[in-house]
């Protein structure tokens, strides 16, 4: 491939990446409201945050987690928030004796309180780990949140708020999660004199 043919390459993913964050821009606006709001209330009472996804999303998961418990612009207290991506002596002996469907839903049975927020990041919404963990969270009281793309797969009957980015390609979603956690995790920050 010549040097104008990358070119035109990244021009289109960047046409693309721009239009579908105006969409969530357009569309999206009151849901991630929602969702700073959540998150705020949900630390404000104690409760943790918990976060999963597979690949690229056991990425974002770790990111945002770790805007909670370390910060992200203002100087707050550390908030709880857990990545359930991280644990390598958890995935694999749960994946191990379970199966791979059961290693984010172990750990949901295990520390997810009613009050709680279980966020599952699947750009598919089909990931069957996530969905199963979802599925656990509601059972524990908890509230379920997706993170998906434009269909919102099997986690969009499942969550009490799925964000279903109008999307298709997994890198375009993944992107616009990405900014949809920095967005709720400022409106969080904003809220934190009383956190
Ligand atoms: O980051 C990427 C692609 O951009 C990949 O690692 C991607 O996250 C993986 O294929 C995931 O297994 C996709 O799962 P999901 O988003 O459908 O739940
Ligand atoms: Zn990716």
């Amino acid at each position: 491939m010549d040097n104008q043919a990358m070119k035109n390459i990244a021009e289109a993913v960047f046409a693309e990446h721009d239009m579908v964050i105006a969409a969530t821009r357009g569309q999206l606006l009151d849901e991630i409201v929602r969702l700073g709001a959540l998150f705020a209330h949900a630390v404000k009472n104690g409760n943790c945050i918990f976060f999963m996804g597979n690949g690229g999303s056991a990425a974002d998961s770790q990111h945002l987690a770790a805007e909670f418990v370390g910060r992200f612009q203002k100087e707050r207290r550390g908030l709880p928030a857990i990545a359930l991506s991280t644990d390598t002596s958890i995935l694999t002996a749960v994946g191990n004796d379970y199966g791979f469907d059961a290693v984010f839903a172990r750990q949901v049975e295990a520390l997810a309180k009613a009050g709680d927020v279980v966020v599952g990041l699947s750009t598919s919404g089909n990931s069957p780990n996530v969905v199963k963990a979802l599925q656990a969270a509601k059972a524990a009281g908890a509230v379920a949140v997706g993170m998906t793309g434009r269909s919102g797969g099997k986690m969009a009957a499942i969550c009490d708020l799925c964000i279903m980015v109008p999307a298709d390609v997994t890198a375009r979603i993944q992107e616009a999660h990405a900014l949809i956690g920095h967005i709720a995790c400022q409106l969080v920050d904003g809220e934190a004199g009383g956190v």
